[in-house]
């Protein structure tokens, strides 16, 4: 009788894994980048320099995209010494705010398209963190955030799409983050605006089914780069803290991964423990039959896990609204 039950289940799930893979959209596997041209915002720093870097060594022609020139020239110089040998590879930079209007925009993708080609690859990485907490922040500096992290990624994405529909091929990867999986004390403007970026990536996906258009979500956790290190200088300490648990990665290893995850057509790209423990619970898009079924089987077991992660937070906050408490207790007795 047992064996019968263990037995039922397991056709149940093969025929499950069987029919969600029939399902899925196969999607084409690129081993290399010869020749195709990949354009990154913030190509000039940190991750978007990484991945620069990565592209270059699989041989693609790569423009950065920056508004800082002399940093743009230092990185180019960086990114060509990763090109293949005699590959006539072109490694070139452009000027731009991605902040700006949707013309300024339009005109200078158009025109780095018409130096080296179609773009096949555009990575969305120009963007930054103002962190504090909301109550706190300068408006401005809210505004800030929507402008570069949501308009600097949706108005280039509103320029490339049309064109690789039309050629049905193609990818876009969005730059989001770990804390727009969950919200985290610290990253509210920040978080929202990333949150925007995935709200939009997660919808252009549905709208390019079918089409051999795609689409890859980034979720870094904190990543070792330039600006990282300014961030840190106006940290929260609680911010630091909560931010920290999901570890300190190398902006090489977040660059070659989202690559790498763009190149297998995968839709969520993420780093360590902390991304596929959030990717699993916060999940959205679909990847695979496999990953559908480890999410189906193990969401209740990570959701218990994460209620105690997330407590272990607050009593972060705690702690630190216990200490503001008693250091303005003290000045009131001194
Ligand atoms: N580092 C981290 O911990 C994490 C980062 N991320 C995200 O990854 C991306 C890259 O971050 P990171 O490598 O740390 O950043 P860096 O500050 O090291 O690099 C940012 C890049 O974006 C460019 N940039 C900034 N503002 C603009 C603008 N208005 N127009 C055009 N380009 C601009 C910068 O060049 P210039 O200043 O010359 O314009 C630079 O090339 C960001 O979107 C960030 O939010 C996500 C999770 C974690
Ligand atoms: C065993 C431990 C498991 C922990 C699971 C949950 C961890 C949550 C960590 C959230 C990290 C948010 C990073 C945001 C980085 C970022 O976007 C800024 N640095 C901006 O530049």
């Amino acid at each position: 009788m047992f064996l019968y039950i263990i037995l039922g289940l397991i056709i149940a799930v093969c025929s499950f894994l069987i029919i969600l893979h029939q399902c899925l959209e196969k999607k084409t596997v690129y081993t290399d980048l010869k020749n195709k041209h990949v354009v990154i915002t913030g190509g000039s720093s940190g991750i978007g320099k990484a991945a620069a870097s990565e592209a270059a060594k699989l041989g693609a022609h790569v423009t950065i995209i920056g508004r800082d020139i002399q940093k743009l020239i230092l990185a180019v110089s960086d990114i060509t010494a990763h090109c293949k040998p005699y590959s006539g590879q072109k490694i070139q930079y452009a000027t731009l705010d991605v902040t700006t209007d949707y013309d300024s925009i339009e005109k200078c993708l158009s025109q780095i398209e018409r130096d080296v080609g179609p773009i096949f690859m555009l990575i969305n990485c120009a963007g930054m963190c103002i962190c504090g907490q909301f109550d706190k922040m300068k408006v401005e500096a809210i505004k800030q955030m929507i402008d570069l992290n949501y308009f600097g990624t949706a108005y280039p994405t509103r320029y490339v799409l049309p064109k690789m529909k039309e050629r049905n091929e193609g990818s876009i990867v969005f730059v989001s983050t770990e804390a727009a999986l969950l919200g985290i004390y610290g990253y509210s403007a920040y978080g929202a605006a990333k949150w925007a970026v995935r709200g939009l990536a997660e919808s252009v996906f549905m709208e390019l089914v079918g089409t051999n258009v795609r689409l890859t979500l980034a979720f870094p956790p904190d990543t070792d780069t330039p600006g990282f290190k300014n961030e840190e200088l106006t940290k929260p300490k609680e911010t630091k803290q909560i931010s920290g648990s999901g570890g300190l990665h190398t902006a090489e290893e977040v660059g070659r991964k989202m690559i790498k995850d763009a190149m297998n057509g995968k839709t969520y790209s993420v780093f360590g423990f902390s991304g596929h423990l959030l990717s699993i619970l916060y999940c959205g898009t679909i990847d695979s039959a496999t990953q559908v079924l480890l999410q189906i089987l193990s969401l209740g077991v990570i959701r218990a896990i994460m209620v105690a992660i997330q407590l272990s937070f607050h009593k972060i906050v705690r702690k630190g609204l216990e200490e503001q408490h008693n250091e303005k207790e003290k000045d009131k007795v001194q």
